[in-house]
């Protein structure tokens, strides 16, 4: 599988100086036919429990468990259920190659690049106002929010956090259908089976990884800026404790769900998910029922960060295909990151 550029030509050159910033739930889904989804003890979980597992395609139909790093370009292979605890993960971005051409950039290109992230100068999270919309409220986008230099960062730090203990793994449900994305959660674990956060995954014993504290600053800065741009209805801030961390391959999606499964209060005063896209970009759905045919559709790119809170918090959402080739080159030069997309959703339990 090739990315737009031959990712594993790594570019030593260069920071892309600038803007930084920053977002999560649980899940119920329908998109298409596709049954899944993240959010439950619900009515909607009831339903899909009692629906008839779909089967996926070959390449889409994983046994659960963690699979082993550099298991190849399709990483939606079976793999063997993990032991307890030790390692394992999978890794989201591929190996370089030892002695590889190096290439630096031409400016043109690296300009390009800045201009289609949306980057600046700035070491600030906020960027102009422009880039802000409000798609319903309670939901904003922030369209390329995040700096190149701070998607690769976030990738390489998931890329640590996923191979080691409470890494990626292939999640299903209780009736025996797949998740078409690898997860990880950090801060605490959610669990598809039972739809309830927990501090350990049942299936392995192993404890999440804590959040890293530069992730928690991402978060905060994006609702600031986002608040910044509804000053008559903020949404609360968090105090996020949860991330779930997705890696979608170019064949992955989320079916329509809510995120659901955090506390009666968090859901009640409408604390906000946020959400940060790196990588392949990905057609998202959202609406206010489990119906495709209804929702609206959105194009999430790498750097951009949606929001939904508030009136917003109980939105149907979901990822109905990846958009092959489609990562900013910057950021496969930089990080080898594997075809497919990156996202990962903050929450305060
Ligand atoms: O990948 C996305 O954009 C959405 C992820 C999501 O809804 C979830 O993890 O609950
Ligand atoms: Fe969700």
């Amino acid at each position: 599988m090739l990315h737009k550029l031959n990712a594993r030509m790594v570019d030593v050159v260069d920071n892309f100086a600038l803007v930084k910033s920053q977002s999560i739930q649980s899940r119920v889904v329908v998109v298409g036919y596709e049954q899944c989804g993240r959010g439950g003890g619900s009515e909607e979980k009831k339903q899909q429990q009692n629906a008839t597992p779909v089967s996926h395609s070959d390449s889409d139909s994983v046994g659960m468990g963690v699979a082993k790093s550099n298991i190849g370009d399709d990483i939606d292979k079976p793999s063997p259920p993990s032991a307890a605890g030790g390692g394992g993960g999978f890794d989201i971005c591929l190996p370089k190659q030892p002695g590889c051409v190096v290439l630096k950039p031409p400016l043109l290109v690296k300009n390009r690049e800045r201009r289609l992230s949306g980057n600046s100068n700035s070491n600030s999270n906020s960027k102009n106002n422009s880039n802000v919309s409000l798609l319903r409220p309670g939901m904003v986008l922030l369209k390329g929010y995040l700096a190149p230099s701070v998607q690769q960062k976030i990738v390489e730090k998931c890329r640590e956090l996923g191979v080691g203990e409470g890494g990626f793994y292939q999640p299903g449900y209780e009736e025996g259908t797949k998740m078409r994305l690898k997860m990880m959660c950090l801060g605490k674990n959610w669990d598809p089976r039972t739809s309830q956060y927990g501090d350990r995954r049942p299936f392995d014993g192993a404890r999440p990884p804590d959040i890293p504290p530069e992730f928690h600053t991402l978060v905060s800065n994006a609702l600031r800026d986002s608040n910044a741009h509804t000053p008559h209805n903020p949404l609360p801030s968090i105090s996020s404790d949860i991330c779930i961390v997705n890696f979608y391959s170019q064949t992955g999606r989320l079916g329509l769900h809510q995120d659901k499964d955090e506390s009666e209060d968090s859901l009640r005063r409408g604390l906000p998910v946020v959400s940060f896209s790196i990588g392949d970009s990905a057609h998202f759905l959202y609406g206010d029922h489990r119906d495709p045919d209804t929702a609206q559709k959105l194009l999430l790119e790498s750097g951009d960060v949606l929001i939904f809170g508030g009136p917003a918090r109980n939105v149907f959402h979901g990822v109905t295909d990846i958009l092959p080739t489609s990562a900013p080159n910057f950021l496969l030069q930089h990080t080898n990151l594997r075809p497919g997309r990156l996202n990962l959703t903050f929450r305060q339990y």
